[in-house]
């Protein structure tokens, strides 16, 4: 099955879907005391740990009869119980994701089979045939649904759990069901906290390393019937296409089925993110578009490679990922992101294949070369996104606790400087990716409304006056109407792009060399939004810029301020113009950068 647009043309930035309900969600065990189990949003204060809890009474009286009926109560309490094998095991959401699956469709038996539960396909055939089926997955399916099984014949009262056990395939259907169709529910600083599952309307649209439409969820505790009307009422733009068309839709109509749609929960809406013709099928990213599986396919390869020499390409990647791993543990296990920031800069800096090169005369010949990680590899990407945050926070723990952001030492100025240029690259480095590939604006048009946070945030951190808020940009002048322009023709997309595109490069070549300072990896990057300086020989880039005294900085500082400003204005509007295209108004990530230009007094 997939889904194909039904209109003419569907412009960029378009609601393809109303907001969806999910048919069954499951907070990850780690989320289950910080956050309601119906709405899923965060429980202010944390209340002392119970089973399972809620935000409102309405929440409460929408989830606790599916809690209980689903088996998912007697689950959870059979795994906290010492007597249980399972007590330590792992994360249980997507086995009571998948009992609160069955539990929907109780009153409809019909919609369950071994191959679609609901319409949704499992997939089961193909994920437990021995040929194809990992050990590991094999045995997560096989525990999965024993444990289901139990709880459900605990739940049940019934006197024989045995022979309840034996018969499992339906079981092992809703979690293959769940493997093979739930999203993962991320919260606004991006952390996966719950799965969901949703309905045929979203979980027909099959996969593409190069989607034409991407998702947003929507947080909301339980709705009233006004709402509920308004939000059924929004139309769909796309429908299902496929040999079991037929025979689906009949499934999906079924009344038992809609019983099992929850009023609750996280909703999720599709957009278009590139036009998309009548009959053309639409498509959305399962994975991340940055990470090495997908990546290769969109942006192509970038080989470690020097004079026509490629080198052992998988090792030298397995030695950087070891790498960032071990930086990422000091920062995230030990919480030491000073340590974190050397181990990553010095593993961008040094030779990455130097052990490599001892058998073969012309790679010895390269040996005293200097081999960088390319800026626009994704393991480079991955870095940069680390040392962005690991700076950041080094800034912010170096400021006493009554300096304020505006007043702030030397050091955390300096580190927060330099978290900004990372920022500032990662923003144009995803871009460069973005200009050939359209498929990833939602990570360009994060990685621009963060680098415009930073920067605004550096520009503020020396308040001597008030004069630097001057944009004289005319698109800045404007900006207000692009926030109504969610849905703009492709045409008008181009122009505002470029305008936009053309101002940030102006700006980035006043201030990167003052961003950059005393940062020996930043140093080789010439220029962070223009590529076009990487030519075969990454070395010649290395020492170009001068050292520059603590005084001359000062005064760098003092003008260069104003275009800290400009540039910092510039990067969260163009952000904020691609966040509205994908999540439209009114979404949390659009609200989120449009109160930090409100304040910069810039809207
Ligand atoms: C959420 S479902 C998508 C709808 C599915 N095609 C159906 O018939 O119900 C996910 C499953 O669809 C299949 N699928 C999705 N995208 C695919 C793609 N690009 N190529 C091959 N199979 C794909 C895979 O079996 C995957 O596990």
């Amino acid at each position: 099955m997939e889904m194909r647009a039904i209109d003419d043309v569907i412009e960029m930035g378009r609601q393809l879907t109303p907001a969806l309900p999910p048919l069954s969600h499951a907070l990850h065990d780690s989320f289950l005391h910080s956050h309601c189990s119906a709405c899923f949003s965060p429980l202010h204060p944390p209340p002392p740990p119970s089973r399972v809890l809620y935000c409102s009474q309405a929440c409460s009286a929408s989830d606790s009869p599916l809690h209980t009926s689903s088996a998912e109560l007697q689950l959870l309490l059979h795994r906290q119980s010492p007597s249980s094998a399972a007590s330590d095991d792992g994360d249980t959401s997507d086995v009571r994701a998948a009992l609160r699956l069955l539990a929907a469709l109780r009153d409809a038996p019909s919609c369950c089979g071994s191959q679609r539960i609901a319409g949704l396909l499992t997939n089961r055939d193909t994920l437990l045939a021995p040929e194809t089926a990992t050990s590991g997955i094999l045995a997560t399916i096989q525990s999965g649904a024993k444990a289901m099984a139990a709880a459900r014949s605990s739940q049940k009262g019934s006197s024989d759990v045995s022979e309840d056990m034996k018969a499992t395939t339906l079981e092992e259907a809703a979690l293959c069901a769940v493997l093979t169709n739930a999203v993962e529910v991320q919260d606004s600083e991006g952390r996966g906290i719950g799965i969901a599952i949703y309905g045929t309307d979203f979980s027909w649209i099959n996969h593409s390393c190069s989607p034409n439409a991407c998702y947003r969820f929507q947080f909301q505790s339980a709705l009233d019937t006004g709402t509920l009307q308004s939000l059924r009422a929004s139309r769909m733009w796309i429908s299902p296409s496929g040999c079991d068309v037929k025979m689906d839709n009949g499934a999906i109509g079924f009344s038992g089925l809609r019983k099992g749609y929850a009023e609750y929960g996280p909703r999720i809406m599709v957009r278009s993110i590139k036009p998309i013709k009548k009959g053309m099928e639409v498509t959305i990213a399962y994975t991340d578009l940055l990470q090495p599986k997908n990546f290769h396919a969109v942006s192509g390869d970038f080989p470690l490679e020097r004079d026509g020499i490629s080198f052992n390409q998988d090792e030298a990647i397995e030695r950087l990922t070891d790498g960032i791993n071990d930086a990422v543990a000091d920062y995230l296990s030990a919480g030491d992101a000073e340590s974190c920031c050397l181990k990553l800069e010095e593993l961008l800096t040094v030779r990455v294949l130097d052990e490599g090169l001892k058998t073969d005369t012309r790679k010895i010949a390269l040996r005293n070369h200097c081999l960088q990680l390319h800026p626009l590899h994704y393991l480079s990407i991955e870095a940069h996104t680390i040392l962005a945050s690991a700076y950041k926070v080094r800034g912010s723990r170096l400021a006493p606790p009554s300096t304020g952001v505006d007043r702030v030492t030397w050091e955390d100025y300096d580190l927060t400087r330099i978290s900004a240029a990372y920022s500032l690259l990662l923003a144009g480095a995803v871009h460069h990716l973005f200009c050939s590939e359209s498929s990833l604006i939602c990570s360009a048009a994060n990685f621009w409304a963060n680098a415009g946070e930073s920067l605004l945030k550096l520009a503020r951190s020396l308040a001597w006056d008030e004069n630097y808020k001057t944009c004289m940009c005319s698109l800045v002048n404007q900006s207000e109407a692009y926030y109504h322009l969610s849905h703009p023709s492709y045409a008008d997309f181009e122009r505002i792009s470029n305008h936009f595109r053309n101002c940030v490069t102006h700006h980035v070549r006043e201030v990167w060399d003052f961003l950059r300072h005393g940062c020996p990896y930043l140093r080789g990057i010439r220029d962070p939004i223009d590529f076009s300086w990487l030519g075969t020989n990454l070395d010649s880039c290395l020492g170009i810029v001068r050292n520059v005294s603590r005084h001359e900085l000062l005064g760098q500082t003092a003008e260069g301020r104003p275009m800290v400003f400009q540039l910092g204005v510039h990067c969260a509007l163009y952000g904020n113009f691609l966040l509205s295209i994908c999540y439209g108004e009114g979404s949390r990530s659009t609200s989120h950068i449009q109160g930090i230009l409100r304040s910069e007094e810039t809207l």
